[in-house]
């Protein structure tokens, strides 16, 4: 049954949301406060680069299934709202709900009698429980829908989600039944459950894959005692299907929007429970010295010993987003990395396909071409995982380069091609490939 779905917030899960279900079939009104998106938006200009995004927009706004708007009272009528909104850290460890709390009592005052209101955001334990009371109102069911795409996926994964949970008290009730129903198209398995286990189930997830990337950096570090290869040790255990291949690959740590902010919120509300969350405070901690052991091996790689000065020592920078495939830098590893390279006095030039410049960390000079990342470098240094970097002509970066040794954080690189190149190849947990 098409529905009109009302969205708040025209963020990456906001838009994503609403691009899809206009594709879907049902009709969409996304309300966003910022007027230059929403402008944007309306004539098809998506800012984010999300494979496959722009094209569903347009087509939304052509076959006029989907509209932007900054004017929420456009809400009115809509049989579903979804709220989308920002749930950023608050400092204290506990997300900050301030633009949700803004928003639902102006939604109360909106919303005619039997609209199901929808939290998609990433939301304490309790959140959906709160919303009655904030709403004003008992004539509007609220159900709990987290979401689990991935940026650089987010269409892909919406439509094509691994499960879909949907959480009311009681559980299946008649609004989660008609939530459930607009991921039917998708054939996702849908768990229906009660709210505090679908706001749970969001935050277990994303932290058990922080833990999962914690042992893995851990073990990576540990192939290196051992003379050990990560990527083999990786690879028998991927094949295991209780443990599963995806999330064991090392790295500089884990960032993003959601990952660090989500582990902090669930340890948060661990330690207000009086419950010991020792494995996760563990995960971020390691997290939190990963950059240490990145700028550690490029201390050893320019200076031959890992406390030797990078003073003066001029770095190229690989990549600056915090994954692949996606411009955004939100608490990217890869700026936790340059600021600290950057405090040992290092000169860096950096490249990233998706980052045109760095608004908040002036010490480094982004550029267009990759090529200029080596001109007189002492070390070039791989943090974010683009295939365009293998593709690269490592002959000319050895020629650019003042001495051709590459710290691959990522193990994105072929070794045995970058010998050839010229170049000393060092990745984590893996044994150094000197230049032939
Ligand atoms: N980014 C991701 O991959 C995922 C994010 N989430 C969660 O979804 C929520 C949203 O995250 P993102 O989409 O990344 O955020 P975002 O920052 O990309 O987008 C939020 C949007 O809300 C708008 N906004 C702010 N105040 C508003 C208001 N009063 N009325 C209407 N619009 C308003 C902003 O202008 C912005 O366009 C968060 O809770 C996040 O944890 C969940 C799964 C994936
Ligand atoms: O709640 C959210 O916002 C989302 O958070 C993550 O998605 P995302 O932030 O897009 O990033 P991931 O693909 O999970 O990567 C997180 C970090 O782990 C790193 N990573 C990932 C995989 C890996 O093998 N190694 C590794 O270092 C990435 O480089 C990145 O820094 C989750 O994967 C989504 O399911 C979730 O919906």
């Amino acid at each position: 049954m098409a529905e009109h779905i009302g969205i708040v917030g025209a963020g990456y899960v906001g838009l994503t949301s609403a691009a899809c279900f206009a594709r879907l079939g049902h009709r969409v009104t996304c309300v966003d406060t910022d007027e230059s998106k929403v402008d944007e938006l309306g004539r098809g200009v998506v800012s984010i680069a999300e494979p496959g995004l722009d094209e569903l927009v347009a087509q939304g706004l052509g076959d006029g299934t989907l509209t932007f708007t900054t004017a929420q009272a456009e809400l009115y009528g809509a049989d579903v709202v979804l709220l989308c909104l920002p749930t950023p850290p608050g400092g204290d460890g506990r997300p900050d709900l301030g633009v949700l709390e803004r928003v639902v009592p102006q939604l109360g005052r909106l919303l005619r009698p039997g609209c199901v209101v929808v939290t998609k955001s990433t939301v304490p334990v309790g959140t959906a429980a709160r919303l009655p009371g904030l709403l004003g109102r008992d004539d509007l069911p609220v159900v709990s829908n987290p979401e689990f795409l991935r940026e650089s996926h987010a269409v892909e994964d919406f439509l094509h989600p691994d499960r879909v949970v949907v959480g009311t008290d009681p559980p299946g009730s008649a609004a989660a039944r008609r939530i459930a129903a607009l991921y039917e198209p998708t054939g996702a398995p849908v768990v229906l459950t009660d709210a505090a286990s679908a706001e749970l189930a969001k935050y277990a997830s994303n932290a058990f894959l922080a833990v999962k990337l914690s042992y893995v950096n851990v073990l990576a570090e540990l192939c290196e005692r051992f003379g050990a290869d990560i990527r083999e040790v990786a690879r028998t255990m991927g094949l295991d299907a209780r443990i599963g291949p995806e999330f064991l690959a090392p790295g500089p740590g884990w960032g993003g929007s959601c990952l660090p902010k989500d582990t902090t919120a669930l340890l948060h509300a661990a330690d207000s429970a009086g419950v010991d969350f020792g494995i996760l405070r563990d995960a971020v901690r390691v997290n939190a010295r990963q950059r240490a052991r990145v700028v550690r091996a490029v201390r050893q790689a320019v200076t031959g010993s890992a406390a030797g000065s990078l003073a003066g020592a001029r770095i190229g920078l690989l990549g600056l987003a915090f994954k692949a495939g996606t411009g955004d830098l939100r608490d990217s590893p890869a700026l936790a990395v340059a600021a600290e390279l950057d405090r040992a006095g290092a000169e860096l030039t950096a490249h990233d396909p998706a980052v045109g410049d760095l608004p908040g960390l002036a010490a480094v000079q982004v550029v267009d071409d990759p090529y200029l990342v080596a001109k007189d470098a002492a070390a070039l240094v791989v943090l974010t995982e683009w295939p365009d970097f293998r593709d690269l002509d490592w002959s000319r970066l050895a020629a650019a380069a003042a001495r051709a040794v590459v710290v691959d954080t990522r193990n994105l690189l072929d070794p045995d091609a970058l010998a050839e190149a010229g170049f000393t190849h060092i990745g984590v947990g893996t044994h150094p490939r000197r230049q032939s």
